[in-house]
């Protein structure tokens, strides 16, 4: 290997990569330009459109049939810009879900994307992670490795460092030098070198893919295919009806399929899945730019509906910065400021201990504030020992809070036994008397009271031969207590509050202390009735625990394994859950809860892959941004949903009604290709864009059985739709008794049906306030909408080829004022109706699922 240090060089690593190519499996996802426009051309929507393209050219009119051809590259043109929006936003979506790898490079640590690794980097692997390629264990510690990717077999082997070996280079069995990449790790950690990557990994010769973003339909999806394929069956059957009545009555078959496909066009509902698709992916995108990727699209639903927020409170509601703010040895108490300027001699026994009961080059952050402590005051004295050996090492244990490690003082002079943990566990190891426990809870008590965690310290020696199984086979002297300062992460507080005022409640689960549990809760504004402690869970039942987990809000010395059962309580109460956690052990309860959450900073992969979400920051803050967020788009869906229901009414009427009364036909392809036009962007884009509502976190959550899309919403976009219809009707009438003739009426109800159609845009913009206060709101894409529509409408109207096309008659000012006063009525209709509804929902109904 290259002499600077253990690992490739950057260069050598860089040249390895060009070589053999990224360590990821052929799985392109990614649909580029051509397969998109593909997909486009092949929509029902343009196939209609050329249908009645080449009718026009059987007819002979030439004119109509290339405008058609025009709108129809248009059509095309648009879906394939908005589908690269939406492949553009999975793509860096996948690019944040995508898999991370601890390597050795050019002699120093990092964290790099795992498609980087290549043959020969060192790599460190850890519990709870996947491996991110095949690779040869130089290091292992009690290793345990899941392997039921490559072999089916779920129970985890054990794997040991060794040489090269062909005999052990197959997956499966203990002992083995090898882990594969996509294996996971359940126990141990380790040290190994790259030997295969990409398609040459033993995963990649079986062609398996590692999904990482998940692509299931959500609940959404499904109610809304239901809801196509009934509009669609009911629109062509229609269409069919509607083709054979034109030309029976009339006798003109072409014209007959003519009208047909126009109704099938203004019936056609392929705005439904393409607004649905479009927000469930820009959402994704959006929960990304606030650092929170959803792994699930049906995550996204599901965070309108929550009712419970548990969070862990080290690290997500609290910085998981610490700093120690308060000593206790023997008697003496020590508040520690930023600038207490010494550290009288009673404490430096305590600090010299809480080092030593530190790993020598710390990560965790208690006990880098314990070396930050000794570097700042010990400095000078004979309590740091950088020199000394660590002869063992006894980690924390499920039933026991507390590790110790045993240090070389001197050749062949007694070992020197440094213990941390929690109070509890560390008194236990002393064997401490009733009093002197009584006086160590009070003095406990006090630390915890001001949201300190609080570690004591103990030491000891060992002079026997040999090591004893645990750590309690050690004497010990108990020597203090240590007081951690963990603050709250900015904001924490204000979203607490937001949540609240949402309806949502917030539990915090902790292995801390219920005293330090409880002052943190309080500063965070979490009510809680009382603080259920890990051990008092243990003893309820279930039906006991549900009752209990009713009132408690703060639950303190939790073990990972509990969060499970606290989960299922909740939800047997009727919650919806959203839960954070981080370790292997967590998985089971991310599994368990409605919205799973992990954490992106610290969290393992198999956390992660249990989740829904995952906070990339770690930030409670985060989470609650993705709530309002969820709210958002939930209340955005529901206004493109009752907009799409209610445009197409005026549409299919005047596409129906007149053919069916015997009345010339009002309405060709042209002016439905040329109102789709309006309504395809005005539905994704305009109502994508739109900004939360002022009201989103003061509304209790959707009830979880309530669909987005109810009865109630169905019925208000189709009665809007009916307004606009009337109207236009009416001034068709109008217009048709009048000089003008047919002609004149046709373009007087086409310009009542496009002003109706951005009444509509606005009304329902404004569906949960009102039109004037969406009005207010800034949406750029509704002004380009209108921006191109108005000048297009006139257009039609004043270019007298074009007006040849759209089958228009002169326009006076009467009329144009006539069919304008029309729209402006429904718009006013819709609105009044709108307003009633508002204020009968204020006024006792609650808001709950009701539109
Ligand atoms: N490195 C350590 N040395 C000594 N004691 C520890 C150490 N880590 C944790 N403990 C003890 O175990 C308790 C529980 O720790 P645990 O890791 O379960 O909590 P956490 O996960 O850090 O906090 P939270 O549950 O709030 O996220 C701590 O309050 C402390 O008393
Ligand atoms: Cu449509």
């Amino acid at each position: 290997m290259s002499g600077s240090g253990p690992g490739l060089s950057s260069a050598e690593a860089l040249e390895r990569l060009r070589l053999d190519g990224p360590n990821e499996l052929p799985q392109d996802q990614r649909r580029h330009l051509p397969r998109i426009a593909w997909d486009a051309v092949r929509e029902p929507m343009l196939q209609l459109l050329l249908g009645a393209g080449v009718i026009y050219l059987l007819l002979g009119n030439l004119a109509e049939a290339l405008i058609l051809l025009g709108f129809a590259l248009l059509n095309v043109g648009m879906v394939v810009v908005q589908e690269t929006r939406t492949e553009n936003a999975l793509a860096a979506l996948r690019d944040l879900a995508s898999p991370r790898a601890l390597v050795w490079r050019g002699g120093q640590r990092l964290r790099l994307p795992a498609r980087e690794l290549v043959r020969g980097d060192l790599i460190s692997v850890n519990e709870g992670e996947r491996v991110p390629a095949d690779a040869l264990l130089l290091e292992a510690g009690a290793m345990q490795v899941d392997e039921a990717l490559l072999t089916g077999e779920s129970v985890p082997v054990r794997k040991r460092a060794g040489a090269a070996s062909t005999a052990q280079a197959i997956p499966g069995g203990d002992d083995s030098p090898y882990v594969w990449a996509g294996s996971l790790i359940v126990g141990g950690s380790g040290t190994a070198r790259v030997t295969a990557t990409g398609p040459r990994s033993a995963i990649g010769r079986i062609g398996k893919s590692l999904a990482t973003v998940e692509a299931a339909p959500a609940p959404l999806q499904l109610q809304m295919r239901r809801l196509v394929w009934v509009f669609a069956t009911a629109g062509i059957g229609a269409s069919i009806v509607l083709a054979i009545v034109y030309g029976l009555l009339h006798g003109q078959w072409l014209q007959a399929v003519l009208a047909g496909i126009t109704l099938a066009m203004a019936a056609l509902p392929e705005e439904f899945p393409l607004v649905l698709t479009i927000f469930l992916v820009l959402g994704a995108w959006r929960l990304s730019q606030r650092h929170v990727l959803a792994r699930r699209s049906a995550a996204i639903e599901a965070l309108g509906t929550a009712t419970l927020l548990c969070a862990d409170k080290t690290g997500t509601m609290t910085q998981n910065r610490m700093s120690v703010a308060a000593l206790k040895a023997g008697e003496q108490r020590l508040a520690m400021g930023e600038t207490a300027p010494a550290l009288p001699e009673a404490f430096h026994e305590l600090v010299e201990f809480s080092i030593l009961a530190s790993q020598a080059d710390p990560f965790d952050p208690m006990e880098q504030a314990f070396h930050r402590l000794g570097q700042r005051f010990l400095a000078d004295t004979a309590h740091l020992h950088a020199g000394w050996e660590l002869a063992r090492h006894y980690p924390l244990q499920a039933g026991l809070l507390a590790m110790s490690q045993a240090w070389r003082a001197s050749p062949g002079g007694p070992y020197v036994i440094a213990a941390k943990g929690a109070p509890e566990a560390v008194a236990d190891l002393c064997h401490m008397g009733a009093p002197a426990l009584e006086a160590l809870r009070l003095d406990v008590a006090r630390m915890a009271d001001e949201g300190l965690r609080v570690l004591a310290i103990a030491k000891g020696v060992h002079a026997a031969p040999g090591w004893p199984e645990s750590q309690h086979d050690f004497d010990y002297t108990f020597l203090g207590l240590t007081g951690l300062a963990d603050p709250l992460r900015p904001g924490v507080s204000e979203a607490v509050a937001a949540c609240r005022s949402a309806g949502i409640d917030v539990a915090m689960i902790t292995g801390d202390h219920p005293a330090t549990a409880l002052a943190i809760a309080r500063q965070a504004g979490i009510a809680s009735a009382s603080v259920l402690t890990g051990q008092e869970i243990a003893m309820l039942d279930e039906p006991a625990l549900r009752q209990r987990v009713a009132q408690a809000r703060v639950f303190a010395r939790i073990m990972p394994e509990q969060k499970l059962r606290l989960v299922q309580a909740f939800a047997a109460n009727g919650e919806i859950v959203a839960m954070t956690g981080d370790g292997v052990n967590d998985a089971p309860s991310l599994k368990a809860a409605h919205i799973g959450v992990a954490m992106g900073g610290r969290g393992t992969d198999v956390a992660r892959e249990a989740a829904s979400l995952v906070l990339l920051d770690d930030d409670f803050t985060s989470l609650v941004a993705a709530i309002r967020l969820g709210r958002r788009i939930d209340g955005n869906l529901r206004k493109a949903f009752a907009y799409i229901l209610a445009v197409h009414v005026p549409i299919v009427g005047m596409s129906l009604i007149p053919v069916l009364l015997g009345w010339p036909s009002l309405l060709g392809p042209i002016h439905v290709v040329f109102l789709e036009l309006i309504i395809d962007p005005a539905s994704s884009i305009v109502f994508e864009a739109e900004p939360e509502d002022d009201g989103v976190m003061s509304r209790p959550p959707r009830l979880p059985g309530a669909s987005l899309f109810n009865l109630a919403l169905l019925l208000r976009g189709l009665g809007q739709g009916v307004v606009v219809l009337a109207m236009a009707l009416l001034i068709f009438l109008a217009g048709a008794g009048g000089p003008g003739g047919e002609a004149t009426a046709r373009a007087m109800a086409f310009v009542t049906l496009v002003l109706g159609n951005l009444g509509l845009v606005l009304t329902n913009k404004g569906l949960d306030s009102s039109a004037v206060r969406a009005l207010l709101k800034p949406n750029q894409a509704l002004g380009i909408v209108v921006a191109i529509t108005l000048p297009s409408l006139i257009a039609t109207l004043a270019v007298p080829w074009l007006r040849h096309l759209f089958g228009f008659g002169p326009l006076g000012a009467r009329q144009i004022v006539l069919a304008m006063a029309a729209a402006a009525g429904s718009f006013a209709v819709n609105e009044l109706v709108a307003w009633v509804l508002r204020r009968f929902r204020r006024g006792g109904i609650s808001g709950r699922g009701l539109s």
